[in-house]
């Protein structure tokens, strides 16, 4: 890790493009997202929640903490024979380098990237269900994963699982029946049940059997918010979702994001990974978390995505392009002076793959160079006491010019 000079801007200068070198970061370049309020006697969209003291107890803000993951996975070569099996020695693979972010209650964090690039493995290794040798930490205020994280985590799967003969109702019934506290009355569980079908606008179709294989039932993206309906019931302090909005018209996706905040702005933490946003759904996210082949190319507040690449010498072909789909291109290496794809494409030349890993390795440089740093001093600020991780309490500060001027401390509040 390199830390960034003390004098000079630390944010490099792609070679070869013209690019700006006198860098406008302004002052609230790193401050947090000032919209973000957490408000524990707000229970979000669900009201009716609120009336189960049991419930509210259970909400414990959680700062959700990870740096440095690693993970890698052995994998066979695929020579030899698929019915006797490989004689070639198995290959590391490695799926996630490096991966760091922080998010506290009230925030939602989108993680970005390409299909392969580690969004489900990192949200699963948070949800501390990953198989297999993953290194780095990652913290629950400060703590490490425990049982009773476990109890306040809500992890909502890409591939559900419902049974297909129950009817909406009756599934969050049972869920409600089967993981409330027994401080719960009856009555007052499947109010809690009735309460999150209102929330997620599952009212309509709260008769309907789930479905499934030869037996049709309610649509993919009813189904998406049962699922999503069967975590919510618990009241989970930390929630995290796969892919929620995969496969959903846009209206249904940005009404589940909107749920998501809202869930985040009642005290929660919110994490999920999402494929393709529009700009609207974009605009939910308070922090995004930008992935390209498992490594990390930006790790911040959302609003600030299109500054931090124009910073780095990255424009967007135009300016109303959405942000979404700007850094997903960036993330496959596709930048607006190689753009046109589509005709290399056409042409049968796909010889560009050498400059778009070119153009990832110096994303991921950039990162490591200009974001990281300020991350981690963000780590050590949040939980100065923590046992769980390594810190070396670097002073580093990213400094610019403005108008001739040296502006200082950017460091102090990147999220
Ligand atoms: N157990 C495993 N065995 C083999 N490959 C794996 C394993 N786990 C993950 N991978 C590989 O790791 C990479 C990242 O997978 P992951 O599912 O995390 O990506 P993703 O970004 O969620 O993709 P998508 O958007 O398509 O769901 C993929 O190339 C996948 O094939």
């Amino acid at each position: 890790m390199m830390p960034p000079n003390e004098q000079e801007s630390s944010f490099p200068i792609i070679p070869g493009e013209s690019r700006n070198e006198t860098i406008p970061v302004q002052e609230t370049w790193f401050s947090s997202p000032n919209h973000v309020i957490p408000c524990l006697d707000d229970d979000g969209p669900s009201h009716q929640s609120c009336q189960s003291s049991v419930l509210r107890q259970s909400l414990r803000p959680i700062i959700l903490k990870f740096e440095e993951l690693t993970y890698t996975i052995k994998i066979q070569s695929g020579k030899g024979s698929y019915w006797f099996g490989s004689q070639e020695p198995k290959q590391n693979r490695l799926i996630l380098n490096g991966v760091s972010g922080i998010v506290k209650p009230g925030e939602l964090l989108a993680m970005l990237g390409p299909s392969g690039s580690g969004k489900t493995t990192l949200v699963t290794a948070l949800a501390g269900r990953l198989q297999g040798k993953l290194s780095g930490t990652v913290s629950y205020n400060g703590a490490p994963f425990t049982s009773s994280v476990k109890r306040r985590t809500g992890f909502v799967t890409q591939d559900d699982v419902l049974y297909p003969h129950l009817t909406v109702m009756e599934t969050l019934t049972y869920t409600a029946l089967l993981r409330l506290p027994k401080e719960l009355t009856r009555k007052e569980k499947i109010q809690q049940a009735e309460s999150v079908i209102s929330d997620l606008g599952l009212t309509r179709c709260c008769n309907s059997v789930i479905g499934g294989g030869l037996i049709r039932g309610i649509s993919g993206g009813e189904r998406k918010r049962v699922s999503i309906g069967q975590e919510m019931l618990v009241n989970p302090s930390l929630l995290l979702l796969d892919e929620p909005t995969s496969g959903l018209d846009s209206t249904t996706a940005a009404r589940i994001v909107a749920t998501l905040r809202s869930l985040a702005r009642g005290g929660r933490t919110l994490v999920t990974t999402i494929h393709q946003p529009s700009s609207r759904l974009y605009r939910m996210f308070d922090k995004v978390l930008v992935l390209s082949d498992g490594s990390p190319i930006y790790s911040g507040v959302s609003g600030r995505v299109m500054e931090y690449f124009g910073l780095i010498g990255f424009q967007p072909g135009s300016s109303f392009v959405n942000p979404a789909d700007f850094v997903l291109d960036l993330a496959n290496g596709i930048t607006s002076d190689t753009k046109q794809y589509e005709q290399v494409e056409i042409n049968g030349k796909l010889d560009r793959l050498e400059e778009q890993n070119s153009v990832k390795q110096s994303l991921i440089s950039a990162y490591k160079k200009n974001l990281y740093p300020p991350l981690k001093e963000e780590f050590s600020r949040a939980f100065p006491q923590d046992q769980t991780v390594n810190m070396s309490r670097s002073k580093t500060r990213l400094t610019s010019k403005i108008d001739g001027q040296r502006v200082g401390g950017c460091n102090s509040q990147f999220y």
